[in-house]
């Protein structure tokens, strides 16, 4: 992982609370101490960078982490503010703002044809992970810049399981959403030169929503793109051996194939550690996580990854110092 200098992206994602945080934290570790200046990444709306580094890590900017050899930055950023300047931006321009003032002038059956557009619908109640998926989308929007031309590894602690999928498909779904402004606008487009007059400008604002939607599906394409790059990317599933999580990172890798994502390494952290003398407690779970490792090796989507069992150590690891000893533990 630590061979060549070819910018590469990792992201790691998982059921919550298994240690994606640790994980990609060690590992962010593990890179700035073997040469590469590296960027990690919370696209989690409940970041915990700043915990699992001890270290203020927040602001929404590029922070450096203290203790690395190499530079190692953090970057949390917030993706609620990031779906605020969009849903602004659309809302005004082409959300339900649009739908009134057509009511008012009368047409109705443009406006049943904003009933299709679904454009409100989507700023009100956006589908799950689009916060995040914007943010991812900016995040790779900053790395063409200067600024960032430095980092060759890229780290990504993602929010949960679910929402980074949504992510991979929220480029056809703005499809949708762009293909019907632009079937409205056709739409006013050959109404009569009258009410062209009169609509003019709104012309213009319907066209700048649809360039903004434009502007941010092309993004996404190219951030789908880019995660399914087999040269450059790779997404780790972190997952714990309890049956509840393994059965949530089979599905997760389902998903991820059918998209077409390369995975390579499942990480099984927070196993027992062996001990001679268990207590009841200790020999009880340890038969639990037994069964669980036992559910991973038959399990045909999880069976070819190459497997990484992590400890579960007895001190909360925090601090760059905890995570390099756990980086040497996880990533060889
Ligand atoms: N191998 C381990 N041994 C002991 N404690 C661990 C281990 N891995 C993680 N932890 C602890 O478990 C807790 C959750 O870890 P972490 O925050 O990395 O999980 P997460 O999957 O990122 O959580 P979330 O889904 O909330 O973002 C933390 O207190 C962390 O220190």
């Amino acid at each position: 992982m630590v061979l060549g200098t070819q910018r590469k992206y990792y992201l790691l994602g998982g059921k919550g609370g298994v240690g994606k945080t640790s994980c990609a934290a060690s590992l962010a570790v593990k890179f700035a101490n073997n040469g590469h200046p590296t960027l990690v990444v919370s696209t989690d709306p409940a970041h915990s960078l700043s915990d699992s580094f001890a270290q203020d890590l927040t602001g929404g900017t590029l922070v450096q982490v203290e203790g690395p050899d190499y530079p190692l930055f953090a970057l949390e950023i917030n993706p609620e503010k990031a779906r605020e300047e969009f849903r602004t931006y659309s809302q005004k321009n082409g959300g339900t703002g649009v739908k009134d003032i057509m009511d008012g002038m009368g047409l109705g059956v443009l406006v049943d044809q904003l009933g299709e557009l679904k454009l409100g619908e989507l700023l009100d109640t956006p589908p799950p992970g689009l916060d995040e998926a914007i943010a991812i989308s900016k995040v790779i929007q900053f790395l063409e810049s200067q600024e960032y031309s430095m980092f060759t590894r890229i780290i990504f602690d993602t929010a949960p399981t679910g929402h980074t999928l949504r992510l991979l498909s929220l480029p056809d779904f703005l499809d949708a959403s762009i293909g019907k402004i632009l079937k409205l606008k056709q739409k006013i487009n050959s109404a009569t030169s009258a009410i062209k007059s009169v609509f003019g400008q709104e012309e213009n604002k319907q066209q700048d929503a649809a360039d903004k939607l434009e502007q941010l599906r092309e993004r996404m394409v190219k951030v789908r793109e880019l995660f399914r790059d087999t040269d450059s990317t790779e997404f780790v599933i972190v997952t714990i051996p309890t049956v509840m999580a393994v059965s949530e990172s089979s599905r997760l890798h389902a998903s991820l194939k059918k998209e077409s994502v390369p995975v390579k390494r499942l990480i099984v952290n927070q196993i027992l550690p062996p001990s001679v003398s268990d207590c009841k407690f200790c020999a009880m779970k340890r038969k639990d996580q037994a069964r669980a490792l036992e559910m991973i090796q038959n399990d045909p989507e999880l069976t070819g990854l190459n497997l990484i069992e992590a400890p579960l150590v007895d001190v909360e690891i925090r601090g760059v110092p905890a995570l390099k000893f756990m980086g040497d533990i996880v990533w060889k």
